[in-house]
C-alpha cells in the first residue's frame, strides 16, 4: 500500500507548526555546509529551487553561487504537459516570477534552457519528508522523480531538509522514485542513521 500520501500530509502539517526561527536557523546551518560542498568540489552549474517560507531558505547559496560565478538552474514547470526544465538565472529579482497556479518562484519564460542534464554537477532539491533510505517525498505532482527519468542526470542528487523531516516509517517507493545520495540537515545524522552508513558532505 502506498503510504506517501499520508506522510506527505503529516509533514506539510508539522512544517507548519515549526518556529520560524528554527527554519531560518537550520537553513543558516545547512546553507552553510552546501556552500563548502560546493567549493569542496568545484561545482560550475547546480540545479537548485527558490524556497518558499516553509522550505529551507536557498537565498544564501543563490548570493554565493551568483558571486562566485557558478551558474545556477532554477526548474520552471509547464502544468500542462506536468514537466519541468530548468533554466538559468543570473538575477534574483529580473529573472524570476511567481507561477500562480503553484504557488512557487520560478525562472521567467525567455531565460536560457539547460540543454543537457549531463551539465549539471549537482540538483538540491525541496523535501517534505524522507526516511534512512534516503526515499524522499517531495510535494506531489512528481515533477523531479519525471525530471530524474527522462533526463540522463549522474551528479548528485542532494536533499535540503531539517532534521524533523525525518520520517521514521519507511516510505513505499514507486518504481520511477528516484532515491537521494544525502540528506544535508541542520544536524548531524546519527552513524547509524543512514542503511549504507556513509555521508560524504
Ligand atoms: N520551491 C519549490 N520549487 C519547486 C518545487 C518545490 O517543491 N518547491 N517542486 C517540487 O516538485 C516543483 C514544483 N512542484 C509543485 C508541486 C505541487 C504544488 C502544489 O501542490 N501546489 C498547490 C497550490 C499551491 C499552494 O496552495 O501551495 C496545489 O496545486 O494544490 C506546487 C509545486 C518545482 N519547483
Ligand atoms: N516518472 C514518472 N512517470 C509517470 N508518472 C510519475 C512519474 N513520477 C511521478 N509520477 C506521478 O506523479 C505523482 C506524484 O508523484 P510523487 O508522489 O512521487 O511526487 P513527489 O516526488 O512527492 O513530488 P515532486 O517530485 O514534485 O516533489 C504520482 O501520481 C505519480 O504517479
Amino acid at each position: 500500500m502506498e503510504n506517501k500520501k499520508l506522510i506527505r500530509e503529516r509533514f506539510l502539517k508539522i512544517r507548519k507548526l515549526l518556529k520560524k526561527n528554527y527554519i531560518i536557523e537550520s537553513s543558516e546551518i545547512i546553507s552553510e555546509k552546501i556552500i563548502f560542498f560546493i567549493q569542496k568540489n568545484n561545482l560550475k552549474n547546480i540545479g537548485i529551487y527558490i524556497s518558499n517560507e516553509y522550505e529551507i531558505d536557498t537565498k544564501k547559496i543563490l548570493f554565493f553561487c551568483l558571486t562566485n560565478k557558478i551558474n545556477i538552474y532554477i526548474p520552471r514547470c509547464e502544468i500542462n504537459e506536468n514537466k519541468m526544465i530548468f533554466k538559468k538565472i543570473k538575477n534574483l529579482t529580473y529573472d524570476l516570477e511567481k507561477n500562480q497556479k503553484l504557488n512557487i518562484i520560478q525562472p521567467i519564460e525567455k531565460c536560457e534552457s539547460l540543454r543537457n542534464a549531463k551539465e549539471l554537477d549537482a540538483v538540491f532539491l525541496p523535501v517534505v519528508a524522507f526516511d534512512n533510505t534516503l526515499m524522499r517525498i517531495g510535494s506531489g505532482k512528481g515533477y523531479y522523480d519525471r525530471w530524474f527519468n527522462e533526463n540522463e542526470y549522474k551528479g548528485y542528487k542532494i536533499g535540503l531538509a531539517q532534521y524533523t523531516q525525518f520520517s521514521n516509517k519507511k516510505i513505499d517507493a514507486n518504481n520511477f522514485d528516484v532515491k537521494l545520495d544525502e540528506i544535508v540537515s541542520e544536524n548531524n545524522l546519527p552513524n547509524s542513521f543512514l542503511e549504507n552508513n556513509q555521508s560524504f558532505i
